[in-house]
């Protein structure tokens, strides 16, 4: 969204995103929420924005380890429901399905329990949608244990990087950027 059409809380929150160049690796501008998060009324107003499209589509949240475990929370307590997390691979104890997959500074493999009910509609959280591959890695996973989903949030999308296109017809909301 253009910066101008945030409320003023929206906009002080994206400002508290930091750009730090060189991180991970050579080549990458890392985009660090956490100065965002430190900040209560900037993280309540970003994290009641990232739900509100999907209001009453969604019965559980699926937050991405790390940084969605943090957003997907507290979104989860803001629209009263649960949260499953999608885990990186060895951390949870009964993995029903896994997925490798390559991101904007590397691979990894995701991996999530299938203790939901049938039909139990998600809404999945994650922080930046870069090259897309962790989201479409997670939408596949969620695919494949048989959950519907209403859609995905971010926080921001990284132009330039393909993570809209990759995702396909998904419905994507970002509270910040494009
Ligand atoms: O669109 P992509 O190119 O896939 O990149 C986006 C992903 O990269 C980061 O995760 P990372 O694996 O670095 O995990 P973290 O949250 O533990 O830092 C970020 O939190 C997203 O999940
Ligand atoms: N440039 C970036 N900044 C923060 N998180 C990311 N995840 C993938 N690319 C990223």
């Amino acid at each position: 969204m253009p910066i101008e059409l945030l409320s003023p809380e929206l906009a002080r929150a994206e400002h508290l995103i930091r750009e730090i160049p060189g991180y991970p690796q050579p080549g990458i501008l890392f985009r660090d929420i956490t100065p965002l998060l430190a900040d209560g009324q900037a993280f309540g107003a970003t994290v009641a924005a990232l739900i509100e499209p999907f209001a009453g589509e969604f019965d559980v949240i699926a937050g991405v380890e790390a940084r969605g475990f943090l957003l997907a929370s507290a979104a989860a307590i803001a629209a009263g429901t649960g949260v499953v997390p999608v885990r990186k691979a060895g951390k949870l104890p009964q993995p029903a399905a896994a997925i490798d997959y390559a991101l904007e500074y590397g691979t990894a493999t995701i991996e999530m329990h299938a203790d939901l009910e049938a039909g139990t509609r998600v809404l999945l959280i994650d922080d930046v949608l870069a090259t897309g591959g962790t989201v479409a890695a997670a939408l596949e996973l969620l695919e494949r244990l048989g959950y519907p989903v209403c859609g995905t949030a971010v926080l921001f999308e990284i132009d330039g990087l393909g993570g809209r296109e990759r995702i396909g017809h998904h419905p994507l909301h970002t509270v910040f950027g494009s």
